[in-house]
C-alpha cells in the first residue's frame, strides 16, 4: 500500500500528567518510604522529575525535609536519602511539565516558609489564570522561585493565611482565585490538606492504612502501599486531616460545574485505577466494545498497542468474538515517552518500544486497537511493523475521537499543525498510516464510557468548561 507522508512531526513530547501523593501518620512513623512507593505507583503520570517533601508533627513547627530532583523515582531517592526524610506527614509529587519548563528548579513538592511556618505543595493539573495572577503578584513585590503555576497557588495560600485563623480557609480563599485545572495535596505544617477544582478535572482520592491518612492522584498508589480505599474528593472540595480525623468543606462543590477529564479513562491513568466510582479497566473495554458494535471488521486476530491500547483491545474481542491476540511485546524498560528529540529519534524510539511478534501476526488479518492518534509516529510506523512481519491486512481502531484542540487543563497536546486530524478527514489519515481501514470512537460514546460522569472533553469537541486562557500559559514568564 502506498503511503502519504506528508506529516510535519512534531518534536515536542506526548502527553502525561503529574502524580500526587501525601500521607499523615497519626501514629508518628516516618511516612518517606511509602510515598516513594506511592510515586513509584503513579510514575507514569510523569517521569520529569519527583520529590517528597516531609516534617515532624511533634517536632518543631518549621522544619520540612525535602529531596527532590531530575528523573525517575528510582534514580532520584536512595534507601540513604529516603533514610534521612524523618517526619510523619509529607506530601511527593512526580512531574510532567505543563506551565514552566522541567528544570531542578521547578519541581516539585514546592516548600515555602511563610508566617505560619512551612507548606508543602504538590499540584496536578494546570491552571488558566495563572500569568494574570502572577503578574498581580509580583507588581505587588513577590518574588518568584520557579516559573510553575504551582507557585502561584501557593503564594495565595500563604497570603491568605496571614488574613484568616486557618490553612484551609486560606485554601478556600486562594480557590476563589485561581481557575483550572487542580489537584492539591498540601501538608500545612500540622495538617494534611487535599483540594480539588470545581471541574474535579483531575483525580484525588482518600486512603487509609493503620492510623495514617493517604491523598493521592489514582487508587493504585492505594493498593500498592496496602491502603484501603476511603472515598474520593469531591470536585470542589477541601478535605483536611489532622489528629481528630477527617473535615470537609464543600464551598466550591457544585455538581452543575463537574467536567472531568475524560483522557484519564482513556489514557493518562492505570487501568487498575478507579476515580469517581468508575473504574479505567471498565471503561477502556467499554470503549473497545463500541468499536466493535460501531466498527465491526472481519479479521483473524484483534490485538492492543501496548500499554493503554490493551484494554480496548480484549473489549473490542469480547464483543465480536475474535480472538484476543498479543502482537506486540513492549520492552518493559522504556517509559512512555522516555526521549524528546527529533522526529527520527522518535521513530527509532517506538522500535525500542515495541517489537512485533511475527508467529502472532504472519498470514493474518489483524484489528489493531490503540487509545489514540497524536501525531501519527506510534501508528504509522506499527502498522509497517505488523505489514513486515507478514500480516495479510492492517485494520485500525482507536478508542477516543480524533485529537482536534489544544487542552488547558493539563494534557499536553502539541499544536494544531502536528495534531495528525488537523485539517485530514479520518480516510486521509487512513492513508498517512497506511492501514488497511481506520476508525475512532464516536463522541457520544465518551460519555457512557465514564458511566454518564460529566465529562470534558475540550479535546475532541473544542467545547471548554472553563474559558481558555488569553495568553500563552506554558512558560509565558520564561521569554
Ligand atoms: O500518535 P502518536 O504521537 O505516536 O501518539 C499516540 C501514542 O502515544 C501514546 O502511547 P505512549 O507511548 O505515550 O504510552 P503507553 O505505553 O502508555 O501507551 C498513545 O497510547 C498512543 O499509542
Ligand atoms: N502535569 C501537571 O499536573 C503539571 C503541574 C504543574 N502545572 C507543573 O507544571 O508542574
Ligand atoms: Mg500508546
Amino acid at each position: 500500500m502506498e503511503k502519504s507522508l506528508t506529516l510535519d512531526w512534531g518534536t515536542d513530547e506526548l502527553h502525561e500528567e503529574c502524580g500526587v501523593f501525601g500521607m499523615y501518620d497519626l501514629d508518628g512513623n516516618d511516612v518517606a518510604s511509602t510515598i516513594y512507593y506511592g510515586l513509584f505507583a503513579l510514575q507514569h503520570r510523569g517521569q520529569e522529575s519527583c520529590g517528597i517533601a516531609v516534617s515532624d508533627t511533634y517536632g518543631p513547627k518549621g522544619v520540612v525535609n525535602a529531596c527532590k530532583g531530575m528523573g525517575l523515582c528510582n534514580e532520584v531517592f536512595t534507601s540513604e536519602k529516603l533514610e534521612k526524610l524523618k517526619g510523619n506527614i509529607g506530601v511527593g509529587h512526580v512531574r510532567y511539565s505543563t506551565a514552566g519548563s522541567s528544570t531542578i528548579e521547578n519541581t516539585q513538592p514546592l516548600v515555602l516558609n511563610y508566617v505560619k511556618g512551612t507548606l508543602a505543595l504538590a499540584h496536578n493539573g494546570n491552571l488558566v489564570n495563572a500569568p494574570e495572577l502572577r503578574r498581580e503578584l509580583a507588581y505587588d513585590g513577590a518574588i518568584f522561585q520557579t516559573t510553575i503555576d504551582s507557585e502561584v497557588i501557593a503564594y495565595h495560600i500563604a497570603r491568605e493565611r496571614c488574613k484568616v485563623g486557618t490553612a484551609e480557609e486560606a485554601v478556600a480563599n486562594a480557590m476563589k482565585k485561581i481557575k483550572g485545572a487542580y489537584s492539591l495535596v498540601i501538608s500545612s505544617p500540622r495538617k494534611l490538606i487535599g483540594a480539588r477544582d470545581p471541574q474535579g478535572f483531575k483525580p484525588l482520592c482518600i486512603g487509609k492504612r493503620d492510623n495514617a491518612y493517604i491523598l493521592t492522584s489514582e487508587t493504585c498508589a492505594l493498593d500498592t502501599i496496602g491502603a484501603t480505599f476511603v472515598r474520593d474528593v469531591l470536585p470542589g472540595e477541601i478535605v483536611t486531616i489532622n489528629k481528630d480525623g477527617i473535615k470537609s468543606n464543600l464551598m466550591m462543590h457544585d455538581p452543575k460545574k463537574e467536567a472531568r477529564c475524560i483522557f484519564e479513562y482513556i489514557y493518562f491513568a492505570r487501568p487498575d485505577s478507579v476515580f469517581d466510582g468508575v473504574g479505567v479497566y471498565h471503561s477502556r473495554i467499554y470503549a473497545g466494545r463500541c468499536l466493535a458494535k460501531d466498527s465491526p471488521v472481519d479479521a483473524d486476530i484483534v490485538v492492543g498497542v501496548p500499554e493503554s491500547g490493551n484494554a480496548a483491545a480484549l473489549g473490542y474481542s469480547m464483543e465480536s468474538g475474535i480472538p484476543y491476540a498479543m502482537a506486540f511485546v513492549k520492552n518493559s524498560y522504556v517509559g512512555r515517552t522516555f526521549i524528546k528529540p527529533g522526529q527520527s529519534s522518535r521513530e527509532s524510539a517506538v522500535r525500542i518500544k515495541l517489537n512485533v511478534l511475527k508467529e502472532a501476526v504472519e498470514g493474518k488479518r489483524v484489528v489493531m486497537i490503540d487509545d489514540s492518534i497524536v501525531r501519527g509516529t506510534t501508528s504509522n510506523l506499527i502498522v509497517d511493523m505488523l505489514r513486515e512481519a507478514g500480516a495479510k491486512e492492517v485494520h485500525m481502531r482507536i478508542s477516543a475521537p480524533p485529537f482536534l484542540y489544544p487542552c488547558y487543563f493539563g494534557t499536553d497536546i502539541p499544536s494544531s499543525e502536528q495534531l495528525i486530524a488537523h485539517k485530514r478527514t479520518v480516510d486521509e489519515i487512513c492513508k498517512v498510516i497506511g492501514a488497511d481501514s481506520l476508525a475512532y470512537l464516536k463522541m457520544e460514546r465518551l460519555s457512557e464510557m465514564a458511566n454518564g460522569l460529566p465529562i470534558c472533553t475540550a479535546c475532541f469537541s473544542g467545547e471548554y468548561p472553563v474559558d481558555p486562557p488569553e495568553e500563552d500559559i506554558r512558560g509565558s514568564y520564561e521569554k
